[in-house]
């Protein structure tokens, strides 16, 4: 806990947080908030937390998924931003409600999505394009084969994937009539989420990203934590449409006073797979977490110098905050939690998520049915676009439940797979942190340890992603001193220990990998 503790602040608040709170004119006795806008990919959220992580209010929106042709995955950026504002306002009065005052605001985003817009009017110019998009496949495949992809590693720690930020700019720059000219003469801007929220947020008063963010654009170096001119000039990238690179918790400005009735300052931006790793204060190097949301992204803090995988992992920022950084290793999963939403929405065999955890439960064994989730492609370790989803082993038996169990086993298989590379790579986690909406299904969990061999501790706050952004804003504000600080926050809500036989594991994963090995094409 801090030493200053903001809670029902009176003797022994923070200096900082003081000042804040005289400048708001607020009243010393209530408790004090930090509220975190956590933009994912399926629906954005805003939770207030007190300076205990303790949940003051929370309200989260879906919004729709644009698939407009094979592989394509768009946004409205206007839904991401009308739903984030719609939930910051719930949040933001519920807390005032309950007598809680927000002090400060912390950013946290589905990362590598890209939007740009333009400058004067805000307007932007082409749909967000998520993450999952494929359809830069063959720009990648084009200059895979040009040799570009030894340079883009060795300055980012990335891989020529559609995955990431630098080709979707490419993409809307040359498909968007006149789009070029006008980035090239600095009349658009480009934005990952955060940016893009903090344009909106401030009133179009700021253009600035954080290195978290800006480490998944392929255009920014590891070594000077700053654009990279080089990567600009391959990737065709106009210097005038990129936004200034900030620490994680840092000053990015205050909202505009007519969105929730005062300014409210922006104390932090970072990716929510970071964002996690914080809120799960994975701060020492070797500490490793989990977050099983729409996909799964497994980081391990690999501390001040950038560890580089012989294994097809990524190598990435995990957060700079007080002028320190810290780097990752990281394995990205495009599909854990979606293939549950596919039961749902797509099979209809399932009415929720929820209802898979009896389902698998009620199975011995998953009886040799395997389902390969690659429905955007595979991610780490094989970093295969052009893989497509498969379901092995169907017999006349085989129902709705073999299908739930195959798509849950299927989310811990992937994290084997991850794990494997890691350990590979010299490095052996112990046990693992995990977050998402996903934990919240003990079947999965206790499979998770049984197929990984190690222990899996799930933490009492699963929204890490919102608390992690929540703690930088914290950090920033003086509630928190320092991450040590933040860290005595952490309580675990349970531990799953391996249970099955070597022999089972050993036999199960084989029959994965055969999987595997049959929906890839390289
Ligand atoms: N009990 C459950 N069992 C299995 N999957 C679940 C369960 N609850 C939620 N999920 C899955 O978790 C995902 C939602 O997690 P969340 O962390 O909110 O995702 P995101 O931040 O990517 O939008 C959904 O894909 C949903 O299918
Ligand atoms: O929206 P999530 O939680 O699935 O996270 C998406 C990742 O940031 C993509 O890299």
């Amino acid at each position: 806990m801090s030493r200053f503790p903001l809670a029902s602040m009176g003797v022994g608040c923070s200096h900082k947080a003081y000042i804040q709170d005289k400048k708001l004119g607020s009243d010393m006795s209530k408790t004090t908030g930090l509220m975190a806008l956590d933009q994912g990919t399926t629906s954005s959220r805003a939770i207030v937390f007190d300076h205990k992580a303790e949940k003051i209010a929370l309200h989260q929106k879906e919004f729709p998924q644009h698939f407009p042709k094979q592989g394509w995955v768009e946004h409205d950026p206007d839904d991401i931003w009308t739903t984030t504002l719609e939930t910051a306002r719930d949040a933001f009065q519920e807390a005032q409600a309950k007598g809680c005052e927000v002090a400060a605001i912390g950013i946290t985003n589905q990362r590598e999505t890209t939007i740009i817009w333009d400058r004067k009017t805000g307007q932007p110019i082409y749909n967000a394009i998520v993450w999952q998009d494929r359809r830069t496949a063959d720009i990648c495949r084009a200059m895979k084969a040009d040799g570009v992809e030894k340079t883009l590693h060795e300055r980012t720690g990335l891989l020529l994937d559609p995955y990431f930020s630098m080709t979707k700019i490419g993409w809307i720059l040359d498909h968007v009539e006149g789009a070029r000219a006008r980035a090239e003469k600095g009349d658009l801007a480009f934005g990952t989420v955060d940016s893009f929220l903090l344009w909106k947020l401030t009133g179009g008063k700021k253009h600035k990203t954080d290195v978290t963010n800006a480490a998944r654009t392929g255009l920014m170096s590891l070594e000077t934590l700053e654009w990279d001119e080089e990567l600009l000039r391959l990737f065709k990238i106009p210097r005038a449409l990129l936004p200034q690179i900030m620490d994680c918790a840092d000053d990015f400005g205050e909202t505009d006073p007519s969105l929730f009735g005062r300014a409210l300052p922006i104390a932090a931006l970072a990716g929510d797979q970071q964002a996690a790793s914080i809120g799960q204060c994975c701060f020492t190097p070797g500490m490793i977490k989990s977050t099983y949301g729409t996909g799964c992204f497994v980081l391990m803090n690999t501390g001040d110098n950038p560890k580089w995988s012989q294994n097809r992992l990524l190598t990435t920022v995990a957060y700079r905050m007080q002028g320190q950084v810290a780097y990752a290793l990281e394995g990205s999963i495009f599909i854990a939690g979606a293939a549950v939403q596919w039961l749902r929405d797509g099979l209809g065999i399932i009415k929720s998520a929820a209802q898979t955890q009896a389902l698998a439960a009620n199975l011995a064994d998953n009886q040799g049915v395997y389902m390969v989730p690659a429905f955007t492609g595979l991610g780490a370790p094989h970093w295969d676009p052009d893989a497509r989803g498969g379901i092995f082993g169907i017999t006349r038996d085989t129902g709705p439940q073999h299908l739930a169990r195959a798509a849950l086993e299927s989310v811990c298989y992937q994290t084997h797979d991850l794990l494997a590379a890691m350990e590979a790579d010299g490095l052996s986690p112990k046990s693992i942190r995990v977050d998402g909406g996903m934990v919240a299904n003990d079947w999965v969990m206790q499979f998770l340890s049984d197929i990984l061999g190690i222990e899996v501790e799930r933490p009492v706050v699963s929204e890490t992603t919102a608390l992690g952004a929540a703690y930088l804003a914290g950090l920033h504000m003086g509630v928190y001193e320092s991450p040590a600080d933040i860290a005595r926050n952490w309580a675990r809500d349970a531990r799953f220990s391996p249970k099955m036989p070597a022999q089972t594991r050993k036999a199960s994963v084989a029959g994965w990998d055969d999987a595997v090995a049959r929906v890839k094409t390289i």
